[in-house]
């Protein structure tokens, strides 16, 4: 049997950062078939959000578990088995090395795929200094990416400004998943390494998670639409012709 085409709607992951069910069903309708993947936070995991991802799945939606686990090994391996129950495509862990294993060995057979989270998109050099790391964001992101590599998790999630980087270091096998993606002229907010939807695929990354610039425009399917447009040019300018 030949592999499934995949959807390139996919490549866009919308954050429903949203503070109920209510508020996620009703971005969810407007967005229609626009969006495919959807990633469940804090705020909505935390308001009967494992309940709707539940729903979402059942409707043939992916869903993006991200709770950025970090814990001891049998409590992070114990709570991946139960993502991997609920049928999440995508669960988060930091990229810590005892966690990448416990979260690997509990996602077991199933197709959930583990995403170690390097150095969150809001922190700068300055940030990780005053959290007591002695090293920089570039070679705290390229020492997090070598060990998840190593341990054999199935993606990492990082900047877009990193994904080059990443993906040299990663190899062709491996996802790569950037939050910090704003189109040209959208507000960063708490957001410190961004980039554009074009530069992030360029750059190497396979899904773009977006929240803010999709959420609070007046047409977010419109908003999701350009971004998914941006995908598209970027990934036709890396075909070369023949
Ligand atoms: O390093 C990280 C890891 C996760 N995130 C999450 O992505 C979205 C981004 O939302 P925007 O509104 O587009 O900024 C949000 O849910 C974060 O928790 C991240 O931003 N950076």
């Amino acid at each position: 049997m030949s592999a499934p085409i995949p959807d390139p709607r996919d490549r866009l992951i919308v954050a429903l950062d949203l503070p109920s069910v209510g508020a996620a069903e009703s971005i969810v309708s407007r967005l229609g078939d626009t969006a495919t993947f959807y990633k469940i936070g804090y705020e909505l995991g935390f308001a009967g959000g494992l309940g709707f991802a539940r729903e979402l799945i059942a409707e043939g939606k992916k869903v993006f578990i991200d709770f950025k686990l970090h814990d001891i090994g049998n409590t992070v391996a114990r709570g991946v088995a139960s993502l991997a129950a609920l049928g999440a495509s995508f669960a988060t862990v930091h990229a810590y090395p005892q966690t990448m294993r416990a979260a690997m060995e509990g996602k077991g057979a199933s197709p959930l795929r583990i995403l170690a989270v390097t150095v969150l998109t809001s922190y700068d050099d300055a940030d990780l200094d005053e959290a007591g790391y002695r090293a920089d964001v570039a070679s705290t992101v390229a020492a997090r990416v070598a060990q998840a590599r190593e341990i054999g998790v199935d993606g990492i999630v990082c900047a877009p400004t990193d994904a080059a980087k990443v993906r040299g270091l990663l190899g062709a096998k491996g996802a790569i998943v950037t939050p910090g993606v704003r189109p040209d002229g959208a507000a960063t907010g708490d957001q410190k390494r961004v980039a554009t939807p074009f530069a992030a695929i360029r750059a190497g990354a396979d899904h773009l998670v977006v929240g803010r610039p999709i959420l609070a425009s007046p047409d977010p399917a419109a908003a999701a639409r350009a971004v998914q447009a941006e995908v598209a040019r970027a990934l036709s300018a890396q075909v070369p012709s023949a």
